[in-house]
């Protein structure tokens, strides 16, 4: 906001000063109100980043009941707004009373222009040097790995176990419920092993139907099959020196847990059509969300293949379990998506922080950030409510003018329309009525990320 320039609001019911502190600050636009509805108004249309407030305001000129009403309503609306508090020179408890509702600092009458000035400039800095700090601090949450928000003992205790086990090259198997973070928690053993540098290269055995899955897995040569048209290396070949995911390990058919066992046992790969063995060199992290012991009873998992898998098994604990993560995933998910979004959507109503501790969180944390993300699409205002969230509770948000609602309003139909055209601009700018420039430039301005989408085979994250 801070880039638009310097707004500055002057609440002041007396006309005399009103004048007088209208000109007297330099570079910065100035708008005057001389009561609370007027002060609500012009914070609307203004969007000042500093408010200086005459705490004797009308009906209340002698004492600071509607003064502190404004407060209220300011940092409720604007909770980013620094205010400045003007009192009479008697009226320092009105004055620290006032900081201790949330106001930025406090001035006493008369008034010296000079001095105020200086007041109100320390006050545009730290407000452009808060907007830079929250900035910088999305996404860099409560990290006890990278990427991992968790500050619940059992989540914590999981991170110090994958710190233990990066650097051994053992295999491990990750269980846990569906979005619980299984992998994540296997990019986090890349990370932090020596294999960092090579690639971490990840396979889902239940996204794949069985006669694909082998040659995903183990490559082929060319014409070992019709469309094989030229040699292709198989994802455990192109993992060699990094590290291999491979995600719902209980859905692999049994005959390819055979040759994934051979595998893990010998070390080479054989592409389909091929006779050569080729050495590699992976480090194996298996995942799933089912009962592996279940299905070995049944006869459906291989029972050496178990033990070649599950040298470690980690179990992540799912999050109805984990001691106030929810909130806290919540408020991380919420600053990124504001911020990738480009919505001006800055935290939870207690309605919503409520119910996003009372929810069960079958989904886990894809719920979770689904969830949030949705929200913070759909919030009207500056805060989610438990409405926006689609859990329990119905308290509407208010929002802070016309504009964030014609934004908001822009927004929302962008997305659809991009949604709608499978993230083809050229379509999207046709179902919306404009030229590819100017949808162009309102992806930018609303911050919505375009292009291409990071794949999950990348070299190490
Ligand atoms: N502790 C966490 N901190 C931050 N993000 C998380 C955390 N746990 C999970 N996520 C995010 O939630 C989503 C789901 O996580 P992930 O894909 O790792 O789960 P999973 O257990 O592998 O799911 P599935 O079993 O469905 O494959 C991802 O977008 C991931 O980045």
């Amino acid at each position: 906001m801070s880039a638009e320039g310097r707004r500055l609001l002057v609440v002041e019911d007396d006309p005399g000063l009103q004048s007088q502190l209208r000109w007297c600050f330099e570079g910065v636009e100035v708008a005057v109100a001389g009561t609370r509805e007027e002060a609500v108004a012009e914070l609307r249309r203004l969007e000042p980043q500093v408010v200086t407030l005459d705490l004797g305001l009308p009906p209340d000129p002698g004492g600071a009941s509607e003064g502190f009403a404004t407060l209220r309503e300011i940092l409720s609306l604007a909770p980013h707004t620094k205010v400045v508090v003007v009192t009479g020179r008697e009226d320092r408890d009105n004055a620290v009373r006032a900081v201790g509702m949330g106001a930025y600092d406090y001035y006493q009458k008369p008034v010296d222009a000079e001095l105020l000035a200086f007041a109100v400039e320390r006050a545009f800095r730290l407000h452009e040097l808060e907007a830079e700090n929250r900035r910088l601090a999305v996404g860099a949450d409560a990290a006890p790995l990278d990427g991992i928000i968790a500050a619940s003992p059992g989540m914590l205790e999981v991170c110090r176990t994958v710190e233990r086990l990066a650097p051994a090259d053992v295999t491990v198997l990750v269980l846990g419920e569906s979005g619980t973070g299984k992998e994540l928690v296997a990019r986090a053993l890349h990370a932090l092993s020596p294999r960092r540098d090579k690639r971490f290269v990840a396979i889902n055995c239940a996204a794949i139907p069985e006669n694909l899955l082998e040659s995903e897995l183990f490559g082929y040569e060319k014409g070992a099959f019709t469309g094989a048209v030229r040699r292709t290396p198989g994802k455990i070949e192109v993992a060699d020196g990094g590290t291999l995911f491979l995600d719902e390990i209980g859905d692999l058919p049994l005959s390819l847990q055979a040759k994934l066992l051979r595998f893990l046992q010998e070390r080479v790969v054989e592409r389909i059509g091929g006779r050569e063995e080729i050495p590699v060199d992976v480090r194996v992290v298996c995942a799933t969300h089912q009962d592996l012991r279940a299905l070995m009873a049944e006869g459906a998992f291989r029972e050496d293949l178990y033990y070649r898998v599950s040298e470690v098994t980690l179990e992540i604990p799912p999050l109805r379990r984990r001691e106030g993560d929810a909130v806290l995933l919540a408020r991380a998910f919420l600053e990124r998506h504001a911020r990738e979004l480009g919505r001006p959507v800055r935290g939870f109503s207690e309605d919503a922080l409520a119910a996003i501790e009372a929810h069960d969180w079958p989904g886990n944390v894809r719920e979770l950030e689904n969830r949030v993300k949705r929200a913070v699409i759909m919030a009207d205002g500056e805060r989610v409510h438990a409405a926006d969230l689609q859990l329990d509770g119905t308290r509407e948000a208010e929002p802070l003018n016309l504009r964030q609602v014609r934004e908001a309003a822009e927004r929302g139909a962008i997305l659809r329309a991009l949604a709608r055209a499978g993230h083809n601009v050229s379509e999207a700018a046709r179902l919306l009525g404009v030229t590819r420039p100017t949808l162009y430039s309102l992806l930018e301005k609303h911050g919505i990320p375009h292009g291409t989408q990071a794949g999950t085979d990348t070299p190490g994250r």
